[in-house]
């Protein structure tokens, strides 16, 4: 079998699906991407492909160090996010031509059902006991949401005071009837996230997420020291290597690689192994589309440390479009009292819409990430 094309195609709300097509008539789906710069993530796999037609698609442990090891600079967000989507399709072709799911060429399921949450708040969280009452009535019971708006690096007791309000407001509507992480987007510095952690100790969140920037990472383990609350990030680390450093030092309880930013499922089954290791548990993050979660889950239900799965379904990031708009059996991604079951045709398991998606991709939007500034103008991490 050899590969013989690989298509793009960028579409609303602000993914890419990528084709790759064989001359025995399989083609696999993937999703590369990073959110705001999926022109660039859309070079670098065309770049790629140069050395990728010709070559069977079932080489896939080969394939993915020839892309990550031929490159002299190698890794990061773009790299490793069109190298993660080459990857997951590449998984596809190969669990079709065996008719086989992924999870099975990944040695067969741990468990039945995989545990999902949803987000609730938007980026400025508001109105989220609403939002999780609506959702608990679809059988959630697991959320997230921005546990705080632009934070400076040393902000008011008030903007401290205004975080904490929102949390605890959920904690006196609904107890505990929820759980809940808080993800702190990197918007918050170790100095004021040592301060939020004390203070939202008493409305006990299930995990803050990104405490401080991947780039902090030295103050996890300071931080986890200075709480109970468990520490969760990934979403912005791209490689074993980058999660290796965040093991060795300690402080993370939860890995969250990005299944289309971190190397595909040939690399996040790996670093599922490697947190398992050191008794961390892995929740992928995936406020993406069908393919970046069919490819979570497939790994999902090999990895006995899988505990929580992301996924996009009434994110606020999802204008224009939804999860299941390309979706051809929208049936695949149900969930049932918050658990997803793992997917069981051959490959990734997501049958996509290419009718579709090539329609969509005629008039695909540039989404850009808000650019926030903190009332003295300068800028905010968003
Ligand atoms: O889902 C999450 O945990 C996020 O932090 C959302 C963020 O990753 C955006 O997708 C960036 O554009
Ligand atoms: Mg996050």
């Amino acid at each position: 079998m050899k590969i013989t094309r690989l298509h793009t195609y960028r579409v609303a709300p602000r993914w890419m699906f990528l084709k790759v097509e064989t001359d025995e008539g399989i083609s696999g789906w993937g999703e590369p991407v990073i959110e705001g710069r999926a022109r660039t993530v859309e070079a670098a796999v065309h770049e790629f492909a140069e050395a990728l037609v010709g070559r069977d698609p079932r080489d896939i442990n080969d394939l993915w160090q020839t892309m990550y090891r031929s490159n002299f600079y190698r890794g990061g967000a773009i790299l490793m996010s069109a190298i993660a989507g080459i990857d997951q399709a590449l998984w596809d072709i190969k669990g079709k031509a065996l008719g086989v799911p992924v999870y099975q060429l990944l040695g067969g399921k741990v468990r039945d059902r995989m545990k999902v949450y949803s987000w609730v708040g938007g980026d400025r969280p508001a109105d989220i006991v609403e939002h999780m009452q609506r959702l608990m009535e679809g059988g959630f019971d697991t959320f997230k949401l921005n546990g705080t708006e632009e934070m400076t690096m040393l902000d008011s007791p008030r903007a401290v005071d205004a975080a904490v309000a929102k949390v605890a407001a959920v904690h006196e509507a609904l107890g505990s009837q929820v759980s809940f992480g808080l993800d702190f987007h990197g918007r918050v510095a170790a100095p004021m996230a040592k301060r939020l952690l004390k203070e939202l100790e008493p409305y006990k969140p299930l995990f803050v997420e990104e405490p401080v920037l991947a780039e902090q990472a030295e103050h996890y383990p300071r931080l986890a020291a200075a709480t109970s609350i468990p520490l969760a990030a990934g979403e912005r680390m791209y490689s074993r290597f980058e999660f290796k450093r965040v093991l060795q030092e300690g402080g993370i309880s939860i890995l969250q690689p990005d299944l289309s930013h971190a190397g595909g499922i040939t690399e996040c089954h790996k670093i599922a192994a490697m947190a398992e290791a050191y008794d961390v548990a892995f929740a992928p993050h995936c406020p993406l589309g069908p393919v970046a979660l069919a490819a979570c889950l497939q790994v999902d239900f090999t990895a006995w440390n899988a505990v929580l799965q992301e996924q996009s379904m009434g994110i606020h990031y999802n204008r224009d479009a939804e999860l299941l708009d390309y979706v051809v059996n929208k049936d695949d991604f149900r969930i049932e009292g918050g658990y997803m079951r793992a997917l069981p045709l051959p490959g990734l398991g997501v049958e996509i819409d290419e009718e579709r998606v090539v329609h969509a991709s005629r008039n695909a939007p540039d989404w850009r990430n808000p650019v926030w500034r903190h009332l003295d103008g300068s800028v905010a991490e968003w």
